[in-house]
């Protein structure tokens, strides 16, 4: 199947989940959809300054035309020119004052806009943080980042710009018409229609355009996150010599998002009818209505002026809509990766039961199972096991027996499907997960550092913690010695992902972090993994003293690290095969005994 194929048929999925086809071509996406003016409630508030001075231009050219027409009325009357020099002052004067408005209106509208796309994305990064772990591995990040950026942007002019300018051009042309209706029946009712049709005309482009905006949205992430893919795994490209296979799906990509980008073109170009011709053929309808008006004895010349005047003002907030009416286009391609964000569901939500203020430092695994979505196995099967507080248990198994599993379980990034997690005793769904969290300091085998100083990593487990606390965590640690060679010692600045420091150093940094959040669970999933063997003995002196009055959770590949703890559980695919002591288990002749026979071999 090509790739263009794909992307269409990636639409399609997007497209049914809405309950909508695009295989008719009559796709029926409109201006306004609810879920999407629903998810702009809280921006609403922000839009009355840029509504108003909207409906005061709008009126202020009305009020221009009126002025003019009787200017004009009062020369065809013969009246003296200087008799209207007051007319003549208050156009003038409307002149300067929206021209002011002018300015003011676009500042504000700009600057409303942005404070759309601030607090969507504000919204966003809540809702993703809220989703956590489990969800966002889900995702690509690139599609993510690119939702953020681009899907915020396109939103912000879909509440910040169409919608003000809906409430704008509706009550300028209400008001308009109705003068005219008022002037001339005849000639209020057709202008009407012909408003009503020039703003209606518009939908029409939307069947193609807006179809071609929607793939546009699919397919513009979905090279964003190739971008991205690429750049963070150059590395293994260059080591497969992988870049030019790489390179075909980029071209791939671009040319699915420079076929959705001329397809908009092509319909725009197609469909859309200039503002110029609208207004001639709008003029021109006037003219003829109004000469058959006036030949009819039911309009003055003057009355024909004042219409003509009207007719052209009435253009106006037409005009304006069309305008601003491809962001609406755009918003509306860009909210389905912005509600497929803040639309997803949570884990479950935590129930109203109150937790303890100090939770005790035990945890429990009741007969869990857990499947990670679309796989078939299980990662979890039947788990039982106990951890009083204090204890220093290890898990251990092959790679891929489900030990990540069970720290992510217990961090509540996934729930799982049978069983229960509790946490002194209280099911972990009932702990709100700011004090679930609060109770691990976690070192992973995944030590991500943040763009930032040394200081700014650590610190991230503890904001007020003094200089004198950094250092002996640091020292605990054994990470102390190096951080004081560094070019700025603690503020020596740790690019993205700690890319300046080897991976030692980085794992070592992630462990004075946890020892700095001091909670009283400790959980260590390959923590010593990438440091060298002296290192590793400093660090493994420095977690037993840590260990000491903590519940610890030991996960390592190297048995050497785990022989010390108060019980091993040997996992396999997922079960629980063994537990015991280090010097129990290796009598026993099972799972644990040829793993350490396995590692001897290696050695
Ligand atoms: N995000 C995921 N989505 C789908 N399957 C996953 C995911 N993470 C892990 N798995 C699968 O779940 C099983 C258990 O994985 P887990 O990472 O818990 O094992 P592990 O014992 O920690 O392995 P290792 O020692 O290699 O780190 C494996 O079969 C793995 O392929």
């Amino acid at each position: 199947m090509s790739k263009k194929t794909d992307v269409v048929k990636e639409y399609t999925r997007i497209d049914s989940k809405r309950g909508l086809s695009i295989t008719t071509g009559a796709n029926r996406m409109k201006l306004f959809d609810r879920r999407v003016l629903e998810l702009g409630r809280g921006e609403y508030g922000k839009l009355w300054n840029v509504i108003i001075l909207g409906l005061l231009i709008s009126f202020s050219y009305i009020v221009q035309g009126l002025l003019i027409a009787v200017i004009l009325n009062g020369v065809f009357a013969g009246t003296p020119l200087h008799e209207s020099r007051l007319y003549f002052a208050a156009v003038a004067l409307l002149i300067v004052l929206r021209w002011i408005m002018i300015r003011e209106n676009d500042r504000i509208a700009a600057r409303t806009a942005s404070n759309i796309a601030m607090s969507l994305r504000r919204r966003m990064y809540h809702k993703l943080y809220e989703l956590g772990p489990g969800w966002i591995m889900t995702q690509k990040s690139g599609v993510i980042q690119a939702t953020l950026v681009d899907g915020a942007e396109a939103l912000q002019n879909y509440y910040g710009r169409f919608l003000p300018q809906v409430v704008v051009s509706i009550a300028a042309g209400i008001s308009i018409v109705a003068i005219l209706f008022y002037v001339d029946m005849t000639i209020g009712l057709v202008i009407g229609g012909m408003m009503i049709a020039a703003l209606i005309q518009p939908l029409a482009i939307y069947k193609g355009v807006g179809k071609g905006i929607r793939i546009w949205f699919v397919a513009m992430p979905r090279l964003f996150a190739e971008y991205v893919d690429n750049i963070q795994g150059i590395v293994t490209l260059k080591s497969f010599n992988a870049s030019q296979r790489q390179g075909k799906i980029l071209y791939q990509r671009t040319n699915d998002l420079y076929d959705a980008e001329i397809g908009i073109l092509r319909d725009e170009i197609l469909w859309s009818v200039p503002p110029g011709l609208v207004a001639a053929i709008c003029g021109t309808v006037a003219i003829i209505i109004g000469a058959i008006r006036m030949d009819a004895g039911a309009l003055s010349a003057a009355g024909l002026l004042f219409v003509l005047l009207l007719v052209r003002e009435a253009l106006r907030p037409v005009t304006d809509l069309r305008q601003t009416i491809h962001f609406s286009f755009s918003g509306m391609g860009a909210a389905e990766g912005v509600l497929d964000i803040l639309e997803a569901t949570p884990l479950a939500a935590v129930t109203a039961r109150p937790t303890p203020s100090s939770i005790p430092h035990s945890f429990a695994f009741e007969d869990v199972t857990f499947r990670y979505r679309k796989t078939d196995a299980s990662a979890v099967e039947n788990l039982s096991f106990k951890v009083e507080p204090g204890d220093k248990v290890a898990l251990v198994g092959r790679s891929g027996s489900g030990k990540t599993t069970v720290t992510s379980l217990l961090m509540r990034y996934f729930d799982p499907q049978a069983g229960i997690i509790r946490l002194g005793g209280e099911d972990i769904r009932h702990i709100p997960a700011d004090e679930l969290h609060a109770m691990y300091s976690i070192v992973s085998q995944d030590t991500f550092l943040f763009h930032g100083t040394v200081r700014d990593n650590l610190l991230m487990a503890k904001p007020e913690a003094s200089q004198e606390e950094l250092e002996r965590a640091a020292r605990a640690a054994a990470a102390h010695k190096f951080i004081a060679t560094l070019p700025d010692s603690y503020d020596t600045l740790i690019g993205e992902r700690g890319v300046r420091l080897s991976g030692g150093e980085r794992q070592r940094i992630a462990i004075a972090r946890a020892i700095l959040k001091d909670a009283p669970i400790l959980i260590l999933d390959e923590a010593t993994s990438s440091v060298d063997v002296a290192n590793e003995t400093l660090i493994r002196e420095a977690i037993a003293g840590l260990a000491h009055d903590r519940t610890t959770l030991l996960i390592s590949h190297r048995l050497s690290a785990v022989r010390d703890a108060d019980r091993i559980y040997v996992l396999e695919k997922g079960r629980l095969m063994e537990a015991g002591t280090h010097s129990k288990l290796v009598g026993c002749n099972g799972n644990y005994s040829a793993l350490v026979r396995a590692e001897e071999e290696c050695i």
